[in-house]
């Protein structure tokens, strides 16, 4: 791959930084091409494929809906993702769906918009959307899904996940038929059927193709049982989610997943070298050049990396025990991870794992050993691997303090060159000065 080309062979300034290398037991993997300085973007990346993580919404509010059915989300345009203004007189409706009494509800009358199931922040937005990820045919099927099943419950009385999983592959057939270049792209991510598929391959893929068959795909695959259940592994492997703002008790919930096709090629290290930052609700002012977008992803790195390092990310937030780690990698993405963290972390007893007990310990060791670990740390801001306190540093200078929020900062990129001393947070978005030397 050229500096300048992407993992999928399409020009981009962004992935000029890094590039892509096949390491064995890790499968592909994303190294930096150049000596990296803090802070510094490494990857800017736009999705090929958003759903959705709210569940579907019931066309009439009823009484035999569970609570959490009948729990009001929040509602966002179909199409960027951004938080609806309910009073803006711009919020727009789908044309193909139907004006239902629970949109009606949720405007509440106050807005001038339209009312109806998939709403938008503007003409623009809808637009976009009729003329790819919300096509008539994605708007019936997610509609005939949500009400009818003919063999048990409408998938709306089904949890939350298979719920999820409907709009991922409802995303992902209308992504063949209206882009097939990325859906190839999809295709080749990590993620392959498994030799029997699985109960959601089966009843998901049975579902959809009774009640809403999508129109044939252009190109050389078709929509098989087995395609199903490979899309599915795919989204397991690679989406990433668009996070709320974080809830004061601490909760973090996803507004919306995506597939990113040049993200997907970072591995996991559970001390990362690099943490990904998204912006959906800036503002359309915001985003710097048209070609910029409110759902991309952000990856910048935390501290200077050595050219041909390769670049990781966490796949969950750091402050995770050693078992809590391990078995997520085992169960979520099949693989044990072997990084210089796990190879401390797996002598320790599980109490020492303990979020409290290992975030004092933490301190502790910092107080008493302080210079030391200072010491340990190697250059680029890496760990000794003797040392028994791998993340003691990480902790103390990447990890974020504010109660509950175990997000991971970076600082502000460098401006002109010169590092900023400015950390951002990955998930609440609080600034601070680096004061560590
Ligand atoms: C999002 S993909 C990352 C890119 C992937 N290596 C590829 O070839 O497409 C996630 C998968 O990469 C592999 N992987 C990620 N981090 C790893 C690690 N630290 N050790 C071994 N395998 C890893 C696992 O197979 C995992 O399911």
């Amino acid at each position: 791959m050229s500096s300048a080309e992407d993992i999928h062979g399409q020009t981009t300034a962004a992935t000029a930084v890094v590039r892509m290398a096949e390491i064995e037991g890790r499968g592909r993997a994303l190294v930096a091409s150049k000596a990296l300085r803090a802070g510094e973007v490494v990857l800017r990346d736009s999705p090929i494929l958003l759903y959705s993580a709210i569940p579907l919404k019931p066309s009439s509010p009823s009484p035999s809906l569970s609570p959490s059915h009948r729990h009001q989300h929040r509602d966002y345009c179909s199409n960027c993702f951004r938080i609806l203004e309910h009073s803006s007189p711009s919020v727009v409706s789908c044309p193909s769906c139907s004006c239902t009494a629970a949109a009606a509800a949720v405007l509440g009358g106050g807005g001038g918009g339209e009312a109806g199931e998939y709403l938008f922040c503007g003409p623009n937005c809808r637009s976009a959307a009729l003329a790819s990820s919300h096509t008539p045919w994605v708007c019936q099927a997610l509609s005939r899904l949500r009400d009818y099943c003919p063999s048990s419950l409408p998938l709306l009385h089904h949890h939350q996940e298979r719920q999820l999983q409907a709009r991922f592959l409802v995303a992902a057939y209308n992504l063949a038929i209206v882009s097939p270049s990325n859906f190839r792209i999809l295709l080749c991510l990590q993620g392959k059927s498994p030799a029997q598929p699985d109960d959601a391959a089966l009843f998901l893929h049975a579902l959809i193709f009774s009640l809403c068959p999508p129109p044939a795909p252009h190109g050389s695959f078709s929509f098989s049982l087995e395609l199903t259940a490979a899309l599915l592994a795919k989204d397991k492997l690679n989406a990433f989610g668009l996070m709320e703002p974080l809830a004061k008790d601490g909760e973090r919930s996803v507004r919306a997943y995506g597939i990113y096709p040049n993200a997907s090629f970072f591995n996991h290290d559970c001390l990362p070298n690099a943490c990904r930052f998204d912006y959906v609700d800036a503002s359309a002012t915001a985003t710097a050049t048209a070609s910029e977008c409110n759902t991309d992803l952000v990856v910048r790195v935390i501290h200077d990396i050595p050219q041909g390092r390769e670049i990781c990310l966490s796949y969950f937030p750091v402050n995770l025990n050693h078992s809590d780690r391990q078995r997520r990698l085992r169960e979520d993405y099949g693989f044990t991870c072997t990084c210089d963290r796990c190879k401390v972390e797996a002598n320790w007893s599980d109490d020492e794992g303990d979020e409290e007990e290992e975030e004092e310990e933490t301190e502790e060791a910092m107080d008493e050993d302080h210079d030391q670990l200072m010491e340990d740390s190697t250059e680029d801001g890496g760990v000794n691997e003797e040392n028994n306190f791998p993340h003691a540093y990480f902790f103390l200078r990447y990890m974020c303090n504010r109660k509950n929020c175990w997000g991971t900062l970076a600082p502000l990129p460098p401006s002109n060159g010169i590092p900023s001393s400015v950390m951002e947070c990955n998930v609440c978005g609080d600034m601070k000065n680096d004061d560590a030397p």
